[in-house]
């Protein structure tokens, strides 16, 4: 049987989108990896499959590129707004979102941060702000939680740190029981951030949404900028807005490349 698929993408992080809610596609570990392989599959940061939601309007499983299944996709999040159009909640593994497919692109509510991870003291991780932390000239991360775990470094220049080789270390320590996204930004102005993210299970990526709202986040704990904040990154630059008292809001682009389909024999579950 043929799978149809959509590649898709988000400032250049891209997708392989399979609509199931009609028909059921098994995923698997094995599937999800042979199909992300950019040698030997599709290619892609992450496969998304959509599924039918007894609480939302669609489901949304998100497998990275190493077949690893994980909570929270902000750019696929907008890939799937797009799809849709209008406006729908989406069901997660790291809690319930909400599309809405616009002019200037997508918005998703992401919903509340949530700060700190269960392996530091309590002590600590009840204040994030300052962890004592460090890999080289990686050091004092905040702990914040988008549906998806992200240390943030905030660091004088960006673009100077060796992330493929420093990447990998943060994210396999075992400090982090679930691993981690490792997010390395610079302040550029009071409401503008750089950052260059090295993806848990999918390594360094042109964009990372949960990253860019993470990183946001985390600049306006420590009073880096305001609450309505650009972010640029390799891939292009993302709208994070977190209200007081309220909820992050993304705002960017999405993109469909091309429509396809694969052999199911051919990547079997
Ligand atoms: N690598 C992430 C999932 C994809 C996040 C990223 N592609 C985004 O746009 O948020 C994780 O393991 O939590």
């Amino acid at each position: 049987m043929r799978i149809p698929f959509r590649k898709m993408h988000g400032l250049g992080n891209d997708f392989v989108v399979i609509d199931a809610r009609e028909t059921p596609v098994a995923m698997t570990t094995r599937r999800a990896a042979a199909l992300a392989d950019r040698r030997t599959g599709v290619g892609c940061d992450q496969l998304i499959v959509l599924e039918p939601s007894a609480v939302a309007d669609v489901r949304m499983r998100i497998f990275n590129n190493d077949g690893g299944e994980v909570e929270a996709c902000g750019n696929a999040s907008r890939a799937v707004g797009l799809l849709l159009g209008g406006t729908n909640s989406i069901e997660t593994l790291g809690g319930l979102i909400r599309s809405e497919a616009g002019q200037d692109g997508v918005t998703v509510d992401m919903g509340l941060p949530r700060f700190g991870w269960q392996e530091i003291p309590l002590s600590y991780a009840m204040d994030t702000l300052e962890l004592p932390l460090g890999w080289e000239e990686l050091e004092n991360p905040l702990g914040v939680n988008v549906g998806n775990p992200h240390a943030v470094f905030f660091v004088p220049d960006a673009d100077a740190v060796e992330l493929e080789r420093l990447g990998p270390i943060i994210e396999n320590d075992a400090v982090f029981p679930e691993r981690v996204n490792v997010n390395v930004a610079s302040v550029v102005g009071p409401d503008h951030l750089k950052l260059r993210v090295w993806e848990r299970g999918a390594g360094l990526t042109r964009a990372c949404g949960t990253g860019a709202c993470a990183t946001a986040v985390a600049a306006m704990r420590r009073k880096l900028t305001g609450r309505n904040v650009r972010v640029d990154l390799p891939g292009g630059p993302l709208t994070i807005a977190w209200p007081e008292g309220g909820s992050i809001k993304m705002t960017g682009p999405a993109a469909l490349s091309f429509e396809g389909s694969f052999e199911d024999a051919d990547f079997p579950a």
